[in-house]
């Protein structure tokens, strides 16, 4: 690709940048947010992560106001609804980008270059310019002006979510990085660190990345388990139910619910902790589940990194841009229409440990998703701190979206980048795992294992117990963990 800023860079310099990635102690923080003291705050755009950014940045004392393009205040859309609702200042760029310190582009990645090409003539001299999400620089090669400041402070959270965990006292892990190529006064760290303590992600965990570390570990995280596998799992699991006489009301609320309650157990004590809420029994078939689930889809997450990486991806996105989102619509009107998305979960009573106990398949799937989705992120030279951000973490989080308004919420949560990248996951998924579930019955999803004796042997369950501890995503995740301590219980 002619822009692909990565592609343009010899070997060396692609794995040197893929493995930036230094996590930050909290003394790392001392000043909080007082770089940002005294400076004006502009948001450009209030969609997922511009009303939540911005909302924690004014709670943590910044000065925060929004710029949406002109339409959006005539026709009061909701973006304008979402910020002046919430008390901000609204102006259009001409009003309020000439008085900004720091700008926040938190509009689609599709728009970036012509958003970046609108704002950047009105930006002061001496600026800052900030992003979510490298794409535009990475992927696009977009150019910036010399005398402006370049950096990224990168949520692995639904915007949602970086809202909710700031009200609960806590936060989510971030990525932050300042690009080498525009640094001019030398403060883009100091406003990186600021940043990302104004939206509380300094108690979740902050990572010092990379534009590129931060890009082509977050398509992969949010193609694969985090946005592809629960859409994927959610529509297979649903499906066989119904087919094998389940309630179709029970099984909607098995599955809405139940990536929520079987992903709290991952977030707290990880992989290990999640198939310990099963019997030993389902412990086991659950492990024996998920090893033939990574068998089957290795190559599919193979192909996803890979494509990530030579820039296939963002040269297929970008071509559905050009034609105006037509597969990214379609796709999102063919979900709207699935059996899972048009069932109502049912008015049945479901307690915490029957969503472990009817739901191994889907713990299954999550086990299997996680491993595949962190052993080829650092396979292809991403660091395992922001590979476990990137899959095991994230993902109760993105469950947490389909727990209020199911798949829908989910696809409208997370950016259209995301949700393109899961559409393809998805349409390569179902069929890659047609064989494997004409084999699956009701004990493993919906009805749980049907056992008078819960004995096993004992050779065999301290061989599963031994390999889910012996995972690399288990011993990085309980160091970062316990870096977690003001983590809040949501189930
Ligand atoms: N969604 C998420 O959870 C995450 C997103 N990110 C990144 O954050 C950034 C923002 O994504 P997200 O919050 O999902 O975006 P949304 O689609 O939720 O919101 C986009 C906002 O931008 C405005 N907008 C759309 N097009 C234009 C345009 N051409 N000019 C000006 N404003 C425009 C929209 O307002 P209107 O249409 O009313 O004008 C809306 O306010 C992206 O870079 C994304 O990759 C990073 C982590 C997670
Ligand atoms: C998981 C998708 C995401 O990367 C995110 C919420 O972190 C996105 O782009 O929305
Ligand atoms: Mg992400
Ligand atoms: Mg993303």
């Amino acid at each position: 690709m002619s822009n692909n800023y990565f592609n343009t860079l010899p070997l060396r310099e692609q794995l040197e940048q893929l493995a930036k990635c230094r996590f930050m102690d909290i003394s790392e923080f001392p000043d909080g947010v007082e770089a940002l003291k005294g400076k004006k705050i502009v948001v450009i755009g209030c969609g997922a992560q511009g009303l939540a950014q911005g909302m924690n940045l004014r709670d943590s004392g910044c000065d925060v106001s929004y710029t949406l393009r002109a339409a959006a205040i005539e026709e009061k859309r909701q973006s304008w609804k979402s910020a002046t609702e919430n008390g901000f200042v609204v102006g259009t760029y001409e009003e309020l980008i000439p008085t900004a310190d720091v700008v926040l582009n938190l509009t689609p990645d599709k728009q970036h270059t012509p958003v970046v090409n609108a704002v950047m003539p009105l930006m002061k001299q001496g600026a800052c310019l900030s992003y979510s999400h490298g794409f535009n620089i990475v992927e696009e090669g977009m150019k910036i002006r010399d005398d402006l400041t370049v950096i990224m402070v990168a949520p692995k959270c639904p915007g949602s979510e970086v809202r909710n965990e700031y009200v609960r006292g806590f936060g989510v892990p971030t990525l932050i990085a300042v690009h080498e190529d525009n640094d001019p006064k030398g403060e883009g760290l100091a406003l990186a660190k600021a940043y990302a303590v104004g939206t509380g992600g300094h108690k979740a965990g902050v990572l010092m990345s990379s534009f590129i570390a931060e890009v082509k570990s977050d398509l992969m995280g949010e193609q694969t388990i985090l946005c592809g596998m629960l859409q994927t799992g959610s529509l297979l699991c649903f499906d066989k139910m119904v087919e094998e006489g389940i309630d179709a009301g029970y099984a909607s609320k098995l599955i809405q619910f139940g990536w929520e309650t079987v992903t709290e157990a991952l977030k707290y004590g990880g992989v290990t902790n999640m198939l310990d809420r099963l019997s030993n029994p389902a412990k086991i078939k659950a492990y024996d589940l998920s090893e033939e689930l990574k068998v089957i889809m290795r190559p599919l997450y193979n192909k996803h990194q890979d494509d990530i990486i030579n820039g296939t991806f963002s040269r297929v996105m970008m071509e559905d841009w050009a034609n105006d989102d037509v597969n990214l619509l379609g796709w999102r009107a063919e979900t709207a229409e699935t059996a899972f998305e048009k069932t109502p979960a049912g008015d049945v009573e479901i307690s915490e440990q029957e969503y472990f106990d009817n739901g191994i398949l889907m713990v299954a799937m999550v086990k299997a998703g996680v491993e595949l989705a962190f052993e080829t992120m650092t396979a292809a030279g991403i660091i395992a701190d922001s590979a476990y951000y990137e899959s095991l973490h994230e993902t109760p989080l993105i469950a947490n979206t389909i727990a209020r308004k199911k798949l829908y919420e989910m696809n409208a949560t997370i950016s259209d980048t995301a949700e393109y990248g899961c559409y393809l996951y998805n349409h390569a998924c179902l069929p890659l795992l047609a064989d494997f579930m004409k084999d699956i019955k009701t004990d493993v999803i919906g009805k749980g294992l049907d056992l008078e004796d819960t004995g096993v042997d004992n050779a065999r369950l301290i061989e599963v117990n031994a390999a889910l501890r012996a995972h690399p995503v288990e011993a990085i995740g309980t160091t970062l963990r316990g870096h977690m301590a003001d983590m809040k219980k949501i189930v």
